[in-house]
């Protein structure tokens, strides 16, 4: 499709992971977390336009990955912001006006499959705007500061909400507009459109579509991927 582009945002600092080097380059059987995520977009031939947004001073190592892994469709590799959302505003800029659709995913969700990019995308198409998500297992609770349970929300309408999401260009770029002119600060994409008043759709996705956040989480990925090979 040519009228798609993605955007992959890894432009953070992954402070909740405690490690030097940033989590997003943290090799995986012998290849950056990065890689693994754009590989899986590389691979679908929908998927034309990548762009990659990046901390100012990592443009350079991953225009090398590029090379060396042969990621043509990643078209550029962008400065991104401070936090996420600024990152996602510059991927958005980055963008000719003949891109109609815009897929922005974490570059630290490597195992997103390429059914659920497509069936998100497909979504997307007839709705306006999808977000890949999984229904939550835990009982979830408002908790005070103070550590009291305030409430229990019905969990048949909770859901966990993963990436990719998939809006039109414009209409994503106008919630981001707004989310800079009012100060609000939104933890995804989805979040800014709601703002606005947009319909969002829900795509059910799976499990392993891990962001890989935490130590432990570095453990489920190696598990994931031994997995895989086997
Ligand atoms: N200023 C930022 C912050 C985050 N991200 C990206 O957004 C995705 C999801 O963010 P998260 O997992 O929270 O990553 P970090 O911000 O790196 O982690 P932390 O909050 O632990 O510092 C990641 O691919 C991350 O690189 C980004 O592009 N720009
Ligand atoms: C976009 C996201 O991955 C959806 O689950 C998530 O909200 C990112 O949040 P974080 O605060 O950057 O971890």
């Amino acid at each position: 499709m040519s009228n798609l582009g993605v955007v992959i945002v890894s432009a953070g600092k992954g402070t909740r992971m405690r490690t030097k080097q940033s989590k997003q380059y943290i090799e995986l059987q012998n290849k950056p977390i990065l890689v693994h995520t754009l590989e899986q977009f590389q691979k679908i031939s929908e998927i034309e336009h990548i762009h990659v947004v990046v901390g100012a001073d990592d443009v350079k190592l991953v225009k090398s990955y590029v090379e060396q892994y042969h990621l043509h469709k990643v078209a550029c590799v962008i400065a991104g912001g401070k936090e996420r959302q600024d990152s996602v505003y510059e991927g958005l800029l980055s963008f000719p006006e003949t891109i109609e659709w815009v897929m922005i995913h974490d570059g630290v969700r490597p195992f997103v499959k390429e059914e659920h990019i497509l069936s998100c995308l497909r979504k997307a198409e007839e709705k306006g705007a999808a977000v890949l998500a999984v229904p939550v297992k835990d009982t979830i609770k408002m908790v005070n500061e103070k550590k009291e349970v305030l409430s229990t929300p019905d969990r048949k309408q909770l859901w966990a909400i993963q990436t990719p999401q998939v809006f039109g260009l414009k209409e994503l770029k106008k919630a981001h507009d707004y989310a800079r002119e009012q100060k609000i600060l939104g933890t995804d994409d989805a979040m800014l459109m709601e703002t606005v008043g947009a319909s969002i759709h829900v795509v059910p996705g799976d499990y392993q579509n891990i962001k890989i956040t935490t130590p432990d989480d570095l453990e489920f990925a190696q598990f994931i991927l031994s997995k895989q090979e086997s």
